[in-house]
């Protein structure tokens, strides 16, 4: 797994306002999306492009499209819908398809609740949104089940993750046969005992929708 940690003063800036505790739910969300429009700079690089014939009003010229099949952006219910919006506004054309996932807070381990996807992920360029890489066990899940439906490039987008969830989710998908490729705002300290991202942000789903 390819591992790219944006290195940039704005975002560095404002995960900073989005860490703070003082910040409020509107704050949040506003700040989670930007702080996606500019990880998805990072993330889309290599998205599939072909050529493209026009002709400006001085010449004909040759740039370059999209591929179909368009990407498919998947954002993990409920915390990753907050980054939909800030990632779809970079890449109009791409499908979007759905993931609920919830981690037990006394086990860590991952159900999925919820699952709203194309039926066929054969040749897509699929990209992961959840803002927090924790243990790495909701990632680990999520990107098997898409390569078992036929995903052949994946990349993850995490606002934060923690080093043991990244090692942890690298030894999880180490047998996969496709790129996986994870995009993150910052890499933290560690995980604390109750599997939380230390310093971190406390927990997304709630500090963007409030206590469920
Ligand atoms: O790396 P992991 O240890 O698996 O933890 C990360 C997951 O935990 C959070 O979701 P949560 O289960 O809190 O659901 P929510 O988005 O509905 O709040 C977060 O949004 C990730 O999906
Ligand atoms: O720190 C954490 C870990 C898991 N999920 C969160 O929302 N925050
Ligand atoms: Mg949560």
């Amino acid at each position: 797994m390819r591992v790219h940690v944006a290195d940039h003063p704005l975002i560095a800036h404002k995960l900073t306002y989005l860490r703070d505790k003082r910040t409020d739910s509107p704050t949040f969300r506003r700040l989670a999306e930007e702080l996606v429009t500019l990880l998805a700079y990072e993330a889309t690089r290599e998205v599939r492009t072909e050529p493209f014939e026009i002709e400006t009003p001085v010449a004909p010229t040759t740039g370059i499209k999209l591929s179909t099949p368009k990407p498919l952006v998947v954002p993990i219910l409920r915390a990753g819908l907050g980054m939909l919006e800030g990632m779809v506004r970079l890449l109009p054309s791409a499908e979007v398809g759905f993931l609920g996932m919830q981690r037990n807070e006394e086990t860590l381990e991952a159900i999925t609740y919820a699952n709203r996807l194309p039926d066929d992920l054969k040749g897509r360029q699929c990209y992961v949104l959840d803002p927090m890489l924790a243990t790495g066990g909701t990632l680990a899940m999520t990107i098997r089940y898409l390569v078992e439906r036929g995903a052949d490039d994946i990349t993850a987008v995490t606002l934060l993750a923690a080093p043991e969830g990244i090692k942890h989710l690298e030894e999880e998908i180490s047998d996969l046969n496709v790129p996986v490729q994870l995009v993150t705002g910052a890499v933290d300290e560690r995980l604390n005992e109750h599997g939380y991202i230390v310093p971190g942000l406390g927990d997304a789903g709630d500090r963007l929708y409030g206590l469920v």
